[in-house]
């Protein structure tokens, strides 16, 4: 076998532009290591055929891939639009309203019944990711009425932002919580938390899963102001962190976003929590076979600030060249992490002998790892895993080489295709040192007097974390 040829890891969506076997199979070609539901659209039964197709495709190409579950939250969304799309002018009157009608130009549907209590006159309401702005004028009963100050042209089903609400509302509703039932059901390896606010909505929902014996990866999406401001909370609980840039645009000045990226990724990195960049990465590839030049930088430059993976969103999910998308995305990464080797180690390193000396056995491992890899030259880093956290200790440094994981849990296995150059394979119970040597040889991924290293827990069979590191030889 051969192992891909770049180690950033991408996300795509799955949408009605790529529900197909032959698109998810040429996407899985292309470098596609997580496939992404998004549950604000389309229907469970879909999303079920979806699931299976997705692990159906990957199991014929003898290919991990994991599937992310996007939970709804509490986004605010307008209706059905006649016709799916209206053009709203600036100047004109439109009234936003919960009753149960069909969108024109005159009156928008919202589905979100608290919605005429969490605004007021005189508040900014944002439309389609902030693209159309209107201001409220009145609030009567169900309706709101509201002028437009910047017009444009709305489709159905498009969010709508209010950043100054303070929303007095449950970050996780039931609906997410039956969509959680349905991805344990459905054997989802991740969900996605929308708009969670503090540690507590990500506690709610790990105990929910619990309660429920399932298994779950838990990203928090960090996409409203209170979960910037409780982002070490957060990240402490959660086991990954989405940087969902299209809500936190218009949730937050979309001047601040940069800085922001590369502030919560420095912190999910050192964390050793795999960490998402979402959002308009390629997005003119939704119509356009070629991207813009700031979209190709924009991929690169999230890759250089230290991220695990990339995403796609409309761009695989509605638009003309699911495909490209992610062999372009694949391209960048691999160009791209040719020149991160130097800028990732040493700034890393920086930043963790910046912290309090007091560390674990298992980062003191981590670190001598790195300090091997520059010293000489290491084919592979070998790691096995119980519960992921080597590997990923291993990750946050972007080494050059490979990180092989091999666990006996399908789900560790899976959560690891969130990682940066971590490969992952399914051991059977109780395996030992002679089983990767014999399962990457058998593979052709390494051959005899090739130089790895191995991280372990010694003594073997006690339940000890990682604290011993070989270098040595393939026999
Ligand atoms: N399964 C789907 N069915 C139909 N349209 C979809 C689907 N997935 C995505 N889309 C379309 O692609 C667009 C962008 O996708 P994306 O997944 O970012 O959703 P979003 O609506 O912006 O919301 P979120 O903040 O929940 O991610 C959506 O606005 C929607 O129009
Ligand atoms: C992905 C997502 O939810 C966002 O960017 O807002
Ligand atoms: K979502
Ligand atoms: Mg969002």
């Amino acid at each position: 076998m051969e192992l891909p040829a770049h180690k950033t890891k991408i996300i795509a969506t799955i949408g009605p532009a790529s529900r197909d076997k032959d698109t998810i199979e040429k996407m899985i070609k292309a470098g596609m290591s997580v496939a992404r539901i998004n549950f604000s659209h389309g229907t469970l039964e879909e999303h079920a055929k979806t699931i299976e197709l997705v692990r159906k495709t990957a199991e014929k190409l003898e290919k991990r891939v994991a599937i992310l579950g996007d939970l709804p939250g509490v986004k605010m969304r307008v209706g059905k639009i006649k016709g799916d799309s209206v053009k709203l002018q600036k100047g004109s009157k439109v009234v936003l309203t919960t009753r149960d009608v069909e969108g024109d130009e005159t009156t928008l549907p919202v589905e979100f019944e608290d919605f005429p209590k969490l605004v007021s006159k005189g508040d900014v309401i944002y439309l389609s990711d902030g693209y159309i702005m209107l201001r409220v004028e009145e609030v009567r009963g169900k309706d709101v009425e509201c002028v437009v100050v910047h017009g444009g042209t709305l489709f159905s089903h498009k969010g709508i932002n209010i950043p100054k609400a303070n929303l007095p509302i449950e970050a996780i509703t039931p609906r997410d919580f039956e969509i959680i039932e349905f991805a344990i059901e459905n054997g989802i390896d991740a969900i996605g938390l929308s708009f969670v606010g503090s540690v507590y909505d990500v506690l709610k929902v790990k105990s929910f899963i619990e309660k429920k014996n399932g298994d779950l990866f838990v990203i928090a999406k960090i996409e409203r102001p209170d979960a910037v401001r409780n982002f070490d909370e957060i990240l402490n609980v959660a086991d990954g962190i989405m940087i969902a840039r299209g809500d936190l645009g218009v949730e937050m000045p979309i001047e601040k976003l940069p800085i922001m990226q590369k502030q919560l990724i420095k912190k999910a990195n050192l964390a050793a929590k795999p960490v998402i960049t979402a959002t308009q990465m390629l997005v003119s590839m939704t119509t356009e076979r070629i991207p813009k030049r700031a979209e190709v930088t924009d991929v690169a430059n999230a890759i250089l600030d230290g991220t695990d993976a990339v995403m796609l969103s409309e761009e695989t999910a509605i638009g003309k060249y699911p495909v490209e998308t992610v062999e372009m995305m694949a391209r960048i990464a691999r160009t791209t992490e040719e020149y991160r080797e130097s800028m990732g180690y040493s700034r890393l390193r920086a930043w963790l002998d910046s912290l309090p000396k007091r560390s674990t056995i298992k980062e003191a491992i981590t670190r001598s790892v790195i300090d091997s890899l520059c010293a000489i030259d290491i084919k592979y880093i070998l790691t096995p895993t119980r519960t992921g956290l080597t590997p990923r200790l291993i990750s946050r440094f972007k080494p050059k080489q490979w990180i092989l994981a091999f666990s006996s849990n399908e789900k560790v296995c899976n959560n690891l295709a969130f990682s940066y150059g971590v490969y992952s394979f399914c051991m059977e119970e109780n395996f030992d040192e002679k089983d990767i040597i014999m399962l990457i040889k058998g593979l052709g991924l390494a051959k005899e007097d090739d130089t790895v290293l191995l991280t372990e827990g010694k003594p073997i069979g006690k339940t000890t974390g990682t604290n011993t590191l070989r270098i040595f030889q393939i026999p």
